[in-house]
């Protein structure tokens, strides 16, 4: 006994084309000496489904494939099912008495139960490992359902020698018919669709898990040799690796792309940089002999010529001399007209920068103004005083006889203020400053030809001041350039492109040149690559200049930078680390100028205290007053007062003393978090350090303009040693003697490190970078500002690497002594009390 699948009826189409080789197989099933088949059996009533029959290999008759087909074409062309019975039932009996044989006897009934206990279940009981193989089977007959004619050939082909087990027991059925009713045949097509529908719905099932039973882990044990694995973790992908690439600078427009270079040891005398001999040696005498790399770039391209050059944006390192790169071309070109109007403007962050840029312009005015040239007028405008009184500064006002103009200027009053005048002061800001004699309108002119502001003070001009006007400037200096654009105070930069844009045709036109424009010079040593930043500045042909060795968007230190880190392992007591350090031998003198300065560097107690006394009652306005009020006064003035400001950056002479010297050898720079801070590390310093108390002071944002003036001017004269500071200084502030920056706290930014341990090693000279580093601090100062450990990244580029020292003598994990700490705690407290006596007053 076997359990056989037999395939689907094919559909009429496949099957007419698979017809033709239907009597081959059957004859594999045949004996071998058998008589002639028999003839083709009459259709089945309805084997639409396949079927599993148990049958009797004994009892195979040989069937003819051939009338199979065509019955079953009859059943799916819809032929009446009774008509095709009765017709072969007729031709059968007629046949067996044709070929001389005894009519079949009908199947026993005894075989039956077996069927139809199958039929009740759909799942084979006798052999449960032949279901695959059935499946499969069915699958097929399936499949073939759906594929087109060669495929169902071949799967009929195939299936054919399965089908005499079937017409035999379709035979059975007919003999049953003719001896009993057709009900019974009725009853076999409906279980025979009902088994066909269930072997389908477990081949569809089957068909649906057979991807999954295929990755099954019994299935490949079979194929694939067995691997033990212990608890170690499974084999993981490779990490994806992010593409971290830094923007390239094919990326970047060509003028970024491609700078000019020059190298960081480059020098020139100036009278090959096109500056006259007389100049040069006014320069000389201010202690600029030579042109350095930057300048040496820089001034070819600055100074006139016929064609108005490009827009010059300038990269290189704090203290390289970038200043004088853009003043010396800018005052010599002004210094050939007649006229003062205002020509340049030059933007800086800081009212403290603003000063210094003065003294530098002073200094190059005085250059310019010996051969013959005009002198310079230079004004500031930084917000340290009253707004008229900076007005006076820069422009001056007459009264001339225009009564029309009186006319309009008495409506424009009307619409401003209204007939009946206001008392609210704002609004005179908008009309002139003085009222105008009757029939005569008030006309200005410019005091300066330069003016130094801060960019909020200049939008005040643009937008208060009567007759301030952009329409002669043709240099806009933006130095410091990096900060000013992140940093946009009061939409500076739209308010100036939009007066700058006002046409006057021939008023910012340069001498000898054929295209008017203003000629922008953009300067940073951090300088962005930030594009959409530098699109604010609308450029026009801009050439960008970097000093070897310095990229666009990195931060450069100077090569004669020494940089240290010293770890803190106590925070609590980290101003005992700061004294140590202040008290070590590694404060020692680094160049030759600064000993002479050391020398004098003590401070009697009775001037220290007068230096204070004068600080506390200082009129925020009286040294930049002093300055602008230059411009008025005749170039002899200005010129000793530049003078005395460079005399203030060279090494000071010994100052008179008296009684005992508090001595130290070297200058120190300490830069802290806020202003607080840096007020109360600066007494605790003192409170530690009672002898050095008079060389300590203090410079935050919150301290009087004045008063900050007299400590640079102090500091930079040697009468102060230690300057406690907030990042108010960090940036530009020119301390040429200074020796040792301290970095109390580690800065937030890489960009502030730069600017603020740029403040030593300017000017080729040598300097000292120390940072004071708690443990929790380490990981960020290592990676991201010393560029060492893991995952470090950082954009400061340096000569040599951070080095590693330890400050304190004690052993480790004790670096105190009791006494030291008990002393340190009282300071403490004094600071408290004081604290809370001032708050009380
Ligand atoms: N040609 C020169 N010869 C001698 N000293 C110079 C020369 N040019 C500039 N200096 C001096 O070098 C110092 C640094 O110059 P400057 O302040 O212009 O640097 P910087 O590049 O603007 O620095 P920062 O980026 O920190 O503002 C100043 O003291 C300046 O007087």
């Amino acid at each position: 006994m076997y359990n056989r699948y037999i395939p689907p009826p094919k559909p009429k189409e496949a099957l007419s084309s698979a017809a033709a080789p239907a009597s081959t197989p059957s004859s594999r099933y045949a004996p071998k000496n058998a008589p002639p088949p028999p003839p083709p059996p009459p259709p089945p009533p309805a084997p639409a489904q396949p079927q599993r029959i148990v049958f009797n290999d004994d009892n195979l008759p040989p069937v003819d494939y051939s009338e199979r087909q065509r019955a079953i074409d009859e059943e799916l062309t819809g032929t009446a099912e009774k008509k095709t019975k009765q017709s072969r039932s007729k031709k059968d009996k007629n046949e067996a008495a044709d070929n001389g044989e005894r009519p079949r006897s009908p199947q026993p009934r005894g075989s039956r139960p077996l069927v139809s206990r199958k039929r009740k279940s759909p799942e084979p009981e006798a052999d449960p490992s032949a279901a695959p193989e059935e499946e499969q089977e069915a699958r097929n007959g399936n499949d073939a359902d759906a594929t087109s004619g060669p495929a169902l050939e071949a799967q009929g082909s195939e299936s054919s020698p399965k089908k005499p087990k079937r017409e035999k027991k379709k035979k059975k059925k007919k003999q049953d018919a003719d001896g009993d009713t057709t009900m019974v045949d009725a009853d076999e097509d409906d279980d025979m669709r009902r088994r066909h529908k269930s072997v389908f719905e477990k081949v569809q099932r089957s068909l649906q898990l057979r991807p999954l039973i295929e990755e099954t882990p019994s299935d490949r044990e079979e194929d694939e040799p067995q691997v033990e694995h212990g608890l170690e973790p499974l084999p993981q992908p490779e990490p994806v690796v992010l593409d971290q690439a830094k923007v390239t600078y094919e990326t970047l427009p060509p003028w970024l792309a491609s700078p000019v270079r020059v190298a960081s040891d480059t020098t020139k005398p100036f009278t090959e940089l096109g500056l006259s001999p007389e100049a040069s040696k006014v320069l000389e005498s201010k202690g600029f002999k030579d042109a350095f790399a930057v300048q040496t770039a820089v001034l070819p391209l600055l100074l006139a010529s016929p064609e108005r050059q490009g827009d010059v944006v300038v990269a290189a390192p704090t203290g390289s001399g970038k200043t004088l790169s853009y003043v010396l071309p800018l005052v010599r070109d002004i210094s050939r007209e007649r006229v003062t109007r205002l020509r340049a403007l030059i933007v800086l962050p800081t009212r403290d920068l603003v000063q210094q840029v003065q003294q530098a312009c002073e200094a190059c005015a005085a250059a310019f103004a010996v051969g013959g040239g005009k002198r310079v007028k230079i004004g500031m405008a930084m917000g340290n005083r009253v707004f008229k009184e900076e007005q006076m500064v820069i422009l001056s006002e007459e009264q001339r006889y225009d009564p029309p103009g009186y006319e309009r200027y008495l409506r424009r009053r009307d619409r401003v203020v209204g007939p009946e005048g206001s008392d609210d002061e704002d609004d005179d800001l908008n009309l002139e400053r003085s009222p105008p004699l009757p029939d005569h309108i008030v006309t200005y002119a410019s005091r300066v030809d330069i003016l130094i502001c801060t960019p909020g003070r200049l939008v005040e001009h643009i937008t208060k001041t009567p007759g301030f006007t952009l329409d002669y400037v043709r240099w806009l200096i933006v130095d410091e350039a990096d900060k000013l654009l992140a940093q946009d105070f009061q939409q500076w930069l739209d308010t100036v492109n939009e007066a700058l844009a006002v046409e006057r045709p021939g008023a910012c036109e340069f001498p000898g040149s054929n295209t008017p424009g203003v000629r922008k010079v953009i300067l940073s040593a951090t300088m962005t690559r930030d594009l959409s930043l530098l699109n604010g500045l609308k450029l026009w042909r801009p050439t960008l200049v970097v000093v070897e060795g310095t990229q666009v968007g990195e931060q450069n230190l100077p090569a004669t930078l020494q940089e240290f880190a010293v770890k803190v392992r106590e925070p609590s007591l980290k101003p005992l680390y700061l004294v140590d350090l202040l008290r070590s031998k590694h404060m020692s003198v680094l160049n030759e100028d600064a000993a002479t300065s050391a020398e004098g560097s003590g401070t009697s107690e009775s001037e220290s205290s007068s230096e204070s006394e004068s600080d506390s009652d200082a009129d925020s306005s009286s040294s930049s007053s002093s300055s602008s009020d230059s411009s008025d006064s005749d170039s002899s003035d200005s010129d000793s007062s530049a003078t005395s400001s460079r005399a203030s950056q060279r090494p000071p002479t010994r100052p008179p003393t008296t009684g005992t010297k508090p001595t130290f050898p070297t200058s120190v720079l300490v830069f802290t978090k806020s202003n607080e801070a840096a007020l109360r590390l600066s007494r605790l310093l003192s409170l530690l350090l009672p002898d050095l108390a008079p060389l300590i002071g203090t410079l935050t944002s919150s301290t009087k303009t004045a008063r900050r003036l007299r400590a640079l001017r102090a500091f930079s004269q040697g009468r102060l040693r230690i300057l406690v500071a907030s990042d108010l200084v960090s940036r530009g502030i020119d301390l040429l003697n200074l020796e040792h920056v301290v970095n109390y706290d580690v800065p937030m930014s890489e960009t502030s490190y730069v600017h603020r341990v740029g403040r030593t090693a300017r000017a080729g000279r040598k300097g000292c970078a120390w940072t004071l580093v708690e443990h929790a601090e380490a990981r960020r100062f290592w990676r991201e500002f010393a560029g060492e450990g893991k995952g470090a990244a950082t954009s400061i580029r340096r000569a040599g690497k951070v080095q590693r020292v330890r400050i304190s003598e004690g052993g480790e994990g004790e670096e105190f002594g009791e006494a030291r700490v008990k002393e340190y705690e009282g300071a403490l407290e004094r600071l408290k009390r004081e604290a809370a006596g001032e708050g009380r007053r």
